[in-house]
């Protein structure tokens, strides 16, 4: 309709009974349009694998799915969905059909069963476009392909188990500075201190990547203001890999506002600063000689990598993001998990335990050389679990077509793990949301699987070896070290029920803890300073 038709022949405006009659007819004809499309988007599947017959299915609504449904929450929404439609069951956020698996012998069978299918990752387009453009995304975003493969068996190899034995020295380093960070805050007084020591088990964590990664740690107050873009910029970016909080990744029509689009791309420049900066520093210390032995610098000298730069950025970044938000809410929860309310008994059994085994005061020393501690062990491995840091593990794509129990689940089905489910799943674990190392300690690696904290099967968390000796280093140290107590201010203390209740950042990938203190005392001034000269000794080189 053009204005034209607005004005009489005289050259008048319409008169206006005939303007209502025209402007109600034009919204009769809108609502009427509206309603065809909505139902063709009801009845048409519009999704990016079709709907899978057989298989459990969350009933959603058009155009959205089931995003409106599953809120922000996704764990738990998802978890509450399986008691209707069973442990498995298909839902659709916008335009992408998921399989949500929701108990441990569920994910087992999909996840190690069909491992060789579920290898591939999605693509998302806030992430992917957006904040990566073209540039490598992180090994654990990224598609399965050739390139993939490399970049996976280059991480894998420099975080495998012999890797990690000889890089003791670092995590000898790291566990100390935050320690004594820690100790200085405490010393000299006569009564606890309460403090929230996350920023110190975060630098633990950024600087042994870090110093894997470049041969750079992060020292002093420039330092700091380092440390604090990386962790904001992670952060950001945990939100932006989360499905809770991108609905323009399922609703193409979403992506026309701005304002995702702009966050996503002041992430990203604000990344690539600090990857070209770490990058640059050592290739300029590599050309000049004076380099330190760094698993970047091995891969940019061996010709037989045959990585380009962009995937050694993706090896980069993949360091630096894996351990930031992971190893650290690990360590923090597991100290909180030492002060209230079963916190007195656990220390008992964990300083009974190392005090029988390493009678002569040489625990802090020997965590480095060997993992005797049965009882520490299992106190990481149910850290691991009660607090499941990434509770819907990151999401795969299969890669061949595959029957589930007679349902046809086509090649190219996204998949999501709730392992916050399948980790306190009664049928696995006896009373799970009580907090009992003691469930652990039979079980030893190797003797199936023991938790999905680390995800499972063909795709799992290759950072896992690094990641244990961190907690183990940092739990035997904090231990002989410091007494740990509740804070004396109720309203200052951590809510210690489960990592869901915990959570600082709701829509992001990974549990943020939310702000807390934990009271410390210096248990015996003396021994604690001789072994902090020993590290002090053992590391100076690392310093120079
Ligand atoms: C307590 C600490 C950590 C936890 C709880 C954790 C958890 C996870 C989880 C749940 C996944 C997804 C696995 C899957 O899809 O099955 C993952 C992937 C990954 N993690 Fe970790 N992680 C931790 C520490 C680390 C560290 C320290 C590094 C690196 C040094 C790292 C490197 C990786 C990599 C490279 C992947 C992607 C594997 C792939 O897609 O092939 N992680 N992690």
């Amino acid at each position: 309709m053009g204005i034209s038709n607005l004005i009489s022949p005289s050259g008048g405006l319409v008169p206006p009974p005939q303007l209502n009659r025209l402007l109600s007819s034009t919204g009769i004809t809108l609502v009427l349009c509206a309603l065809i499309v909505l139902l063709v988007l009801f009845f048409l599947d519009t999704t990016d694998v079709p709907y899978i017959r057989g298989l459990a299915s969350a009933p959603g609504v058009p155009i959205f799915g089931n995003l409106i449904q599953i809120g922000v929450e996704h764990p738990k929404r998802l978890a509450e969905l399986a008691k209707k439609h069973g442990p498995v069951y298909q839902i659709r956020l916008g335009n992408r059909r998921f399989v949500v698996a929701n108990s441990f012998e569920t994910v087992k069978e999909l996840w190690i069963k069909n491992q060789s299918n579920l290898i591939s990752r999605p693509k998302l387009h806030t992430f992917h476009n957006v904040l990566s453009g073209s540039e490598a995304f992180t090994i654990g975003t990224s598609p399965w392909d050739d390139s993939c493969k490399r970049r996976r068996k280059a991480a894998a190899t420099a975080v495998n188990r012999p890797s990690v034995a000889s890089y003791m020295s670092l995590i000898d380093l790291e566990s100390l500075v935050s320690i004594r960070g820690l100790v200085n805050q405490v010393r000299g007084k006569k009564d606890q201190v309460d403090l929230n020591p996350y920023a110190l088990f975060q630098r633990l964590a950024l600087n042994l990547s870090l110093t894997l990664g470049y041969g750079f740690r992060i020292d002093g107050d420039s330092g700091d203001k380092l440390l604090t873009e990386i962790v904001n910029v992670e952060r950001g970016i945990s939100t932006l890999r989360s499905t809770s909080n991108n609905w323009q990744d399922f609703v193409p029509i979403l992506r026309i506002l701005p304002k995702g689009n702009d966050i996503a791309a002041d992430l990203r420049v604000r990344r690539d600063r600090y990857l070209e900066f770490l990058l640059k520093r050592l290739k300029d210390h590599i050309a000049q000689g004076i380099d330190k032995p760094c698993i970047t610098g091995n891969i940019i000298k061996d010709p037989d990598y045959k990585l380009d730069h962009v995937e050694i950025k993706s090896i980069c970044l993949t360091m630096i993001a894996g351990g930031l938000d992971t190893t650290p809410a690990c360590i923090q929860f597991g100290t909180a998990m030492l002060s209230e309310p079963q916190g007195p008994e656990l220390q008992k059994k964990l300083l009974d335990e190392i005090k029988t085994v390493y009678p002569n005061n040489d625990a802090w020393q020997k965590c480095l050389e060997e993992e005797k501690l049965e009882y520490m062990s299992a106190f990481c491995k149910e850290v691991l679990r009660f607090w499941t840091v990434i509770p819907m593990s990151l999401p795969r794509v299969s890669v061949k077509d595959m029957d589930y129990k007679g349902a046809l689940i086509p090649a190219g089905t996204t998949f999501l793990m709730n392992a916050w489910a399948a980790d306190y799943d009664t049928e696995r674990y006896e009373s799970p949301k009580i907090f009992a190392p003691e469930r652990f300690l039979n079980m030893v690696e190797g003797s199936g699987t023991l938790h999905f904290a680390f995800g499972a099967g063909s795709r799992m968390c290759t950072g896992s070896h690094l990641a244990m000796r961190e907690m183990y280093v940092t739990f035997v140290r904090l231990v002989v070290a410091l007494e740990v107590f509740p804070a004396k201010d109720p309203s200052r203390r951590p809510i210690l029920s489960g990592p869901l209740e915990g959570n600082a950042n709701p829509s992001g990938l990974s549990i943020e803890p939310k702000d807390f203190d934990i009271g410390f005392k210096i248990r015996d001034e003396k021994l604690l300073d001789s072994w902090l000269e020993q590290s002090g000794k053992a590391t100076k080189h690392l310093l120079v």
